[in-house]
């Protein structure tokens, strides 16, 4: 496996099928433009800060209704006048691609907070919308049971009538799209060359991105220590390379979870992914399908599973990140989809019952961010919005659910979110197929530890869940003094492997190719990474996304090469020392 593609080349019949929309969307801002060209424009389009449409209110309904003159539509379609009128009164209207919905009842239910679609009731709010939704969202059985459809808008409308239901742009909001616009364009000149490690992809990315995006990707709970720390503590690993190990040769990849992968890296979940590109995760489908690694899909990805899925590449592995709606049914029905779509794992995310308090983006919208599973679930007048952000997501989850989980589906199950030896261990009991160490990349409970000494608590209490040669203490052995020239430590028959596969992954704070290949000689299979990703999208969509695959493989296998090994499975404990705290 040593060439970068490791699957094969035929797209599904699905995305055949999607690919005039994809040509579309393309033509429009996407990263398929020759290698030598960044397509970057659209996403300034995107780059919409939600606070300025908040702050715009309604109140300029006199001078809408003057302006829209009563006509009568043709049947069957709805007028402008007839959605102006809704500004005031009960019902609330809403347009999106050129239908118009009923939100009346829908309000309490959405997970972004009612005031956002209240502060912009008869417009058309498209260009709102769409970042932050999946393109099906509003298609048969994702379309909430509380929206209803009014139907089409008048085709015939004037530019005069389509002005009075436009959204409103501030002077704010202007002057930010021309600040990216400049910087996009700024950046378009320099091209990726300049991007020569994850950290340059995070620093390019910043000026690119709205305030919202970057507060939004950025973002961890209260004070983000633990966001620091989980990439401070790969700092106390120190290497211990061997010498004179003929390393002419090294190869990055790996299995994960029995999946392929060119290297040890797989895209991490997350949210939003169009609020900094105008494809989205898609992005991520396409880049991951052509460096030959592994995305795990976020439960609230702002593309539909369809649309990704219709990327996939013939054998390319995708996993997908999971809340459980506490509508059983509901949830049932979304792994029914995932079996279907014959995903390759699910990720249980356990971390997340409700959201953390993230600062930035409090500051910059007056409510909470964060994971609400693509679901709604009214909330009450004491939980507040950032509650009904994750409404829909079950609190009371709990370990029986998972042999609920695995009741209704053979896909393998890794349980997302496991910070401490004893859940990892529970884990194992509870018949998962594995875990992915991680605190959310410090977004939810602050001041937990960084993921990395979770990895190290489960080496020293609970060794057995490591592959036998990852049992070893790290630095020098007595077999390694007995036998220098080994590189590893002998197979002992005493040292068996567990009964059952039970890989162990983790996440946060990783941005070099030696966290990699540190994490990996203490016994993980494989790590994530999450901002990294969203911000290489950001950056230069599907080719952002190769180039940061690109970065690590250069790195993983720079390190593998230093340390006098040749592959991944070469890696072992005595090839690092931990320093203490
Ligand atoms: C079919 C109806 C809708 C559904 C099911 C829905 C669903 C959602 C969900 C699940 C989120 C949370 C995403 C996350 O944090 O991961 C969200 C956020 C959001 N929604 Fe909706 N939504 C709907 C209609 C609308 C409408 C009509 C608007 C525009 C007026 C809108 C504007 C927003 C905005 C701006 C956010 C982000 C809120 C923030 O940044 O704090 N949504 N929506
Ligand atoms: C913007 C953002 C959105 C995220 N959304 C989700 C999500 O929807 N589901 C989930 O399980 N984890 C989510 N995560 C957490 C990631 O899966 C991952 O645990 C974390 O980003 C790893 O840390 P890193 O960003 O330092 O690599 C999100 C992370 C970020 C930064």
């Amino acid at each position: 496996m040593s060439t970068s593609r490791l699957f094969g080349t035929v797209r599904t019949a699905a995305r055949s099928a999607a690919s005039g929309v994809r040509r579309a969307t393309t033509s429009a801002g996407g990263s398929r433009a020759g290698p030598s060209r960044l397509a970057l424009g659209a996403a300034v389009a995107i780059a919409v800060p939600t606070a300025l449409y908040l702050s715009r209110g309604s109140t300029e309904l006199d001078s809408r209704a003057v302006a829209v003159k009563p006509r009568k539509a043709k049947a069957g379609v709805v007028s402008v006048a007839d959605v102006v009128q809704r500004a005031e009164g009960d019902a609330v209207w809403v347009v999106i691609n050129g239908e118009v919905y009923d939100m009346t009842k829908f309000l309490d239910d959405h997970p972004g907070g009612r005031d956002i679609i209240l502060a912009n009731r008869s417009r058309d709010v498209t260009p709102l919308f769409k970042p932050r939704h999946p393109s099906d969202q509003l298609e048969g059985p994702n379309l909430p049971d509380s929206v209803a459809k009014i139907g089409p808008l008048d085709p015939a409308a004037s530019e005069a009538e389509l002005d009075a239901i436009r959204l409103q742009i501030s002077a704010e909001q202007l002057a930010e799209e021309e600040r990216i616009r400049a910087e996009r364009a700024a950046f378009e000149e320099r091209g990726l060359g300049s991007v020569i490690n994850m950290r340059d992809f995070e620093r390019v990315a910043e000026p690119l991105l709205s305030t919202v995006a970057w507060a939004y990707y950025a973002s961890a709970g209260d004070d983000e220590i633990t966001k620091n720390t989980n990439a401070s503590a790969y700092q106390r690993v120190e290497f211990r390379p061997r010498v004179l190990r003929r390393v002419g040769a090294a190869d990055a990849s790996t299995t994960l979870l029995g999946c392929p992968s060119s290297i040890p890296v797989f895209i991490a979940p997350a949210a939003m992914a169009k609020l900094g590109h105008p494809l989205g995760e898609v992005n991520l489908t396409r880049g991951a399908g052509a460096t030959g690694i592994i995305q795990a899909i976020s439960s609230n990805a702002s593309c539909g599973i369809d649309e990704m899925v219709a990327e996939r590449l013939d054998g390319q592995p995708l996993f997908y990140q999971l809340y459980v709606n506490r509508d059983r049914k509901k949830a049932e029905e979304l792994i029914r989809r995932l079996d279907a779509n014959k995903f390759d794992a699910i990720m249980l995310t356990a971390d997340a019952p409700v959201g953390g308090k993230r600062e930035r983006d409090l500051r910059l919208k007056g409510e909470f961010e964060g994971p609400a599973g693509g679901v709604s679930v009214k909330s009450d007048d004491t939980q507040g919005v950032s509650q009904a952000m994750f409404a829909g997501v079950d609190p009371d989850l709990n370990w029986d659910d998972l042999k609920w989980i695995r009741s209704i589906t053979s896909i393998p199950i890794m349980i997302k979110g496991v910070q401490t030896v004893e859940d990892a261990l529970q884990a194992y009991n509870a018949g998962a197929d594995g875990i992915l160490i991680s605190n959310h990349g410090g977004r939810q409970l602050d001041t937990t530890r960084p993921s990395l000494d979770v990895l190290l608590e489960i080496r020293k209490h609970a060794p057995q869940l490591l592959r036998p040669e990852f049992r070893a203490p790290t630095g020098p052995t007595a077999e390694s003094l007995a036998h220098p020239e080994r590189l590893t430590p002998a197979d002992d028959a005493s040292a068996k492997p567990l009964p059952r596969r039970f890989e162990i992954f983790i996440d946060g704070g990783i941005h070099r190719g030696t966290d990699v290949v540190k994490a990996l000689c203490l016994g993980a299979n494989g790590v994530g990474v999450g901002r990294g990703f969203l911000f290489a999208q950001s950056v230069a969509g599907e080719e952002g996304v190769e180039h940061a695959v690109n970065i690590f493989k250069q790195e993983i296998e720079l390190a593998l090469r230093l340390l006098g090994a040749n592959k991944i499975s070469d890696l072992r404990p005595s090839f690092v020392e931990v320093k203490d705290k």
